[in-house]
């Protein structure tokens, strides 16, 4: 559905994707992890269209997009949602959910009838009236989700969904991240809730200053030493694995 080939961006002297490529299966949910900085929403920028790749490609749904403006990209059927949640503080939650329904419903009322549909979905009826700015943390994370659900994707590209939320929260956000994709929904997913991941994804690629060094199940990720280098530094995977099982990890 969506592959990703050889993509470079700079900005200026900082290379922040370095020849990076993936492939994400229809169907999928699919993980994108890496430390702070690796460059992962960069990397969902280039896919939605926000900015241009330095250099590569990035194909859809079996097109070349890799010059095509983000609006354009939506109309494909590909959308986002954000890290750092701004909704419409004067607008209720159905009216900033109806934003994103208008890109295939022109009419009001039609947009209102899907935004409440979506709202649905994400256990948000009882607030679509409220203000959005009334909404706590977690109500406008799903409402994030919401306003990128209402444009009817194909691809959702979920940027750390999962930040800020309460252990509780999060285990009340992984069926709906499920229910979404068994929908129809295909989903890329950047999160550093590892455990999220590890549950929800199928397939994960990891990204550590630009470049992409692993990629595979759940299983074989969370033992790859390249990842566990990545994350715990240099000589971290030798470390564990001298280390007596239970003994704490120096
Ligand atoms: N518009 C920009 N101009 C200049 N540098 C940028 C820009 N956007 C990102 N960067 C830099 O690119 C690098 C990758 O950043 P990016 O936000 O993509 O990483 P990330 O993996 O999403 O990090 P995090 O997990 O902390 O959100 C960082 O060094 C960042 O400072």
């Amino acid at each position: 559905m969506l592959s990703v080939t050889s993509v470079t961006k700079r900005f200026g002297g900082l290379v922040a994707v370095d020849n990076a490529s993936l492939e994400v299966a229809p169907g999928s949910i699919t993980g994108l992890i890496g430390p702070n900085g690796a460059g992962k929403t960069t990397l969902f920028t280039l896919i939605a269209g926000f900015e241009q790749p330095s250099s590569g490609a990035i194909r859809f749904d079996g097109a070349d997009v890799t010059g095509l403006a983000a609006h354009k990209r939506a109309e494909r059927g590909i959308a986002r949602t954000f890290q750092i949640v701004q909704p419409f503080a004067g607008l209720s939650v159905v009216e900033n959910i109806a934003v994103g329904a208008h890109l295939r419903h022109r009419g009001r009322s039609d947009a209102h009838a899907k935004a409440r549909a979506v709202a649905d979905l994400l256990g948000l009826t009882a607030m679509l009236d409220q203000p959005a700015s009334d909404l706590t943390v977690a109500g406008r994370k799903r409402l994030e989700l919401a306003r990128a659900l209402a444009t009817e994707p194909q691809l959702l590209l979920l940027d750390e969904v999962l930040a800020g939320l309460n252990p509780s929260e999060i285990r009340d956000m992984l069926p709906v991240i499920r229910q979404i994709r068994d929908q129809g929904v295909t989903i890329l997913m950047v999160e550093h809730v590892m455990q999220a991941v590890m549950s929800l994804c199928e397939h994960i690629h990891v990204l550590a200053q630009g470049k992409m060094i692993a990629q595979g199940k759940p299983a074989e990720i969370a033992a790859h030493p390249a990842v566990i280098e990545a994350y715990l530094g240099h000589g971290a995977a030798k470390r564990l694995q001298a280390a007596p099982e239970g003994a704490p990890h120096a």
